[in-house]
């Protein structure tokens, strides 16, 4: 299969995945016990795709546990800066995996990857790294220090095929905002898993909290 044909499918898995919620949930996990309750806290508040980030050394076993539990769930892996750890979340059972930022190895790795990646982005010149080699999705990050909306309605212009989950400084007050721009899938944020409410496993305030998230953001 060409490298353009495998780069297709992968931008048609991503907006399958994307697409699924509107609200990708930045999760870290502390703790491997909090893994299971906090996907399940996520998947009663409206919220299936989940991405966990490997910041910590538990995030690989908890893409493994949740995947084996939960499978509704769209499972994917955050913060994965190199080909080893793309490799790593393949083999942990990730269904898509997400970048902070790009590098030409990673993006190649990428297109031949079982599972489809989803570059991070701050710059048109990032973004045509990408699209040189067929990729048409794209994490906008850190999206509030980046520009913001008024960025990403720039981006539009030179790039109106391409699309976005913007990530890094997005939570309840502006998310609306971003999703209302053509060029958006989905938001990604911390917001609706707060450490705190992690640390003190108020897995119902987590579901509250998604729950009115995802009802404020289809409000027409
Ligand atoms: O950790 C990773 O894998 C990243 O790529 C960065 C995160 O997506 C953002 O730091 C989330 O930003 P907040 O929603 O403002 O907390």
């Amino acid at each position: 299969m060409s490298n353009l044909t495998l780069a297709t499918q992968a931008t048609q898995q991503i907006d399958l995945i994307c697409r699924q919620s509107p609200i990708m949930p930045v999760i870290t996990i502390n703790d491997i016990s909090e893994a299971l309750p906090l996907a399940n806290a996520l998947l009663d508040g409206g919220i299936s795709t989940l991405e966990v980030t490997l910041r910590t050394q538990t995030g690989l076993d908890a893409i493994s546990i949740i995947r084996k539990a939960l499978p509704e769930a769209f499972v994917g892996a955050g913060t994965v800066t190199s080909v080893a750890m793309l490799n790593a979340v393949v083999d942990a059972g990730a269904q898509f995996a997400i970048s902070p930022g790009l590098t030409h190895e990673l993006l190649l790795a990428g297109i031949d990857s079982t599972i489809p990646l989803l570059p991070g982005i701050a710059t048109p010149s990032e973004l045509m790294q990408g699209l040189q080699l067929g990729y048409q999705r794209f994490k906008f990050f850190p999206a509030a220090a980046a520009g913001g909306v008024p960025a990403l309605k720039a981006l539009a212009g030179p790039f109106s095929d391409v699309c976005f989950c913007p990530t890094g400084g997005i939570n309840a007050n502006n998310a609306r905002e971003y999703l209302a721009l053509p060029n958006v899938m989905c938001v990604g944020g911390s917001w609706v898993v707060p450490s705190d409410a992690v640390r003190n496993k108020d897995w119902q305030r987590i579901t509250e909290l998604s729950k009115l998230s995802i009802q404020a953001l289809l409000q027409s």
